[in-house]
């Protein structure tokens, strides 16, 4: 079957109790949890302050300039899902604006990850409709070539299956593999509260030297003070 012109109508989305676990925690500790995986580039941001998501994917292979396959995409959003585009050639297009945020929120997508350009980001700030983007342009798209939706897609150097969660926030976006989703959550909470007992240390003027016994090895290096 070609890459480009396919639909897949059928997704096994990660289960619903772990995408909600997965809500809680930030990027940077759902990164460390799955073992330092999952990233998207830094160059994807959020288009505006405080924008945040936590679903599962649809996912859509666009074409450079093209947003047709978004408003194919959005018949197969359902509640909960993240709408998560790549291209197959570098776009900063503004492949979507306020009248596609209005037409997934519609069919209960939480957001949209896009390796291409966005535009009427201050409508989607009044909107909180969270997107982010590796650019913000007003520059439209046409309706004229087919790609997919719903198979595989590299966003930003991150594999995204449709079904994985996806979890965005100002720190960045990372993908977790729909059946890692529940282990990946127990070990966020886990890690959290492990981070939770050193803040308090921290607080308590501890130095990590101690906390993480840093001096020993520092001393075998031959770290000098010079008074
Ligand atoms: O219409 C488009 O092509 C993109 C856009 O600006 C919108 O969705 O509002
Ligand atoms: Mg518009």
């Amino acid at each position: 079957m070609h890459h480009l012109g396919v639909v897949h109508r059928t997704v096994a989305r990660a289960d619903r109790a772990a995408v909600e676990a997965l809500s809680a925690f930030g990027v940077a500790t759902v990164h460390e949890a799955m073992g330092r995986l999952g990233l998207m580039r830094p160059y994807i941001r959020p288009v505006y302050e405080g924008a945040r998501l936590c679903g599962t994917a649809v996912t859509v292979l666009l074409q450079p300039g093209d947003n047709w396959m978004l408003h194919v995409a959005a018949e197969q959003v359902r509640e909960g899902d993240i709408v998560v585009a790549g291209c197959t050639t570098e776009s900063e297009d503004g492949f979507f604006g306020e009248l596609l945020a209005t037409s997934l929120r519609a069919r209960g997508a939480g957001g949209l990850v896009i390796d291409g350009g966005c535009r009427d980001v201050d409508d989607l700030r009044r909107m909180d409709f969270p997107v982010f983007s590796r650019a913000v342009s007003a520059k439209g798209t046409v309706k004229a070539t087919l790609g997919s939706v719903n198979v595989p897609v590299v966003v930003a150097n991150a594999l995204v299956a449709p079904g994985d969660v996806i979890v965005a926030d100002t720190d960045g976006v990372v993908v977790v593999p729909a059946a890692r989703a529940a282990e990946v959550a127990e070990a966020a909470a886990r890690r959290e509260a492990a981070e939770e007992g050193k803040r308090q240390r921290f607080r308590d003027g501890e130095l990590g030297l101690d906390m993480y016994a840093m001096r020993g090895p520092l001393a075998d290096l031959g770290l000098t003070y010079v008074d």
